[in-house]
């Protein structure tokens, strides 16, 4: 395993940041961290990183014990934190060389991590010159230096503008090829493009631990309908048998849930023939990552 989180528990004085989460990320994959604010996704990258220590609980990074070999650790992690810690002043290659000195690292990998993030047409530029989206670069290609098995990204693209934000989930994605990542994101889009899987995080407890192929065949479905006169629930029950659960969203619209592979909008039309009702509106909503992510993290 590149990561093992096991009952891992944060407590910043009286309040619980991160409680008794476990995960563990095998080699090679890319995982969403995705939760609201304040969920307790930089806190847990903060412990991985071993730059504070948790309360409880145990982590280890391509099998070094963050607690025990906190150097093992580092030299195995590329970290991009949320608030990208960039010099201004320093030109990128400047910076870059100061970072190699720093990891122990050969001068010759800085050209190799400026191709890799295309950082080539601003290699002259001072850090502070450089559009937002460069400056991400900057701080993948410092993450990238050392040539980490594990890449642990904090939020890596936000303020990005929507070009940026393209090209530095492409460079993730390419990086990622050989590398296990784990990225951190309120933004539901980013998962679906770049993750292999989403772990989701909620008031420091993790809610759902799902890989991204397993979601698009979800077996449950909606189907929000309104019909033109009021339906009691016991008609809805006894005309389907993998109807799980009916809620009336207004008046006479309804959100039913399915526990079915089938399309049941066929059926659900039967059954407005059959209960002599009127369709006036139907609306097919699977139950995607965005459904999930707001279910589990009111
Ligand atoms: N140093 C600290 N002292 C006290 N409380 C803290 C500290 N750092 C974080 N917290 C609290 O811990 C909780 C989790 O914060 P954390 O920054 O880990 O969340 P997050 O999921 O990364 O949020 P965001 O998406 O807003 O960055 C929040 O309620 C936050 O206020």
């Amino acid at each position: 395993m590149s990561i093992e989180v096991i009952q891992l528990t944060k407590q910043y004085g009286q309040q619980i940041a991160v409680n008794n989460i476990s995960f563990t990320i095998p080699k090679g994959e890319i995982v969403g961290f995705l939760g609201p604010n304040g969920a307790g996704k930089s806190t847990t990258m903060k412990m991985l990183t071993s730059f504070l220590n948790p309360t409880s609980g145990s982590l280890k990074v391509n099998g070094y014990d963050v607690l025990k070999q906190p150097l093992a650790v580092k030299g195995s992690i590329g970290y991009l934190p949320e608030h990208n810690p960039l010099y201004p002043e320093m030109y990128v290659r400047e910076f870059l060389s100061f970072q190699a000195s720093i990891y122990n690292t050969p001068k010759s990998r800085i050209k190799d991590v400026i191709a890799l993030t295309g950082l080539l047409p601003e290699a002259s530029k001072k850090i502070g010159q450089l559009s937002k989206g460069y400056r991400q670069r900057v701080g993948l290609a410092a993450a990238l230096l050392h040539n980490p098995d594990v890449l642990i990204l904090d939020e890596p693209t936000t303020g990005l503008d929507p070009n940026q934000l393209l090209e530095i989930r492409h460079l993730i994605k390419e990086v990622g090829k050989e590398k296990t990542v784990l990225l951190s994101t309120h933004i539901m889009q980013e998962v679906s493009a770049i993750c292999d899987r989403v772990i989701i995080i909620n008031k420091g407890t993790i809610v759902a631990d799902k890989r991204l192929n397993e979601l698009q065949q979800n077996k449950e479905q909606l189907i929000e309908v309104a019909f033109d006169y009021k339906v009691e629930e016991q008609i809805f029950y006894k005309a389907f048998q993998t109807l799980t659960k009916v809620v009336c969203i207004h008046d006479t619209l309804y959100e039913l849930s399915f526990s079915s592979e089938k399309d049941m909008r066929p059926s659900v039309f039967d059954f407005a023939h059959d209960n002599d009702l009127k369709i006036i509106q139907l609306h097919h909503k699977n139950k995607d990552l965005e459904s999930l992510f707001r279910e589990l993290t009111v």
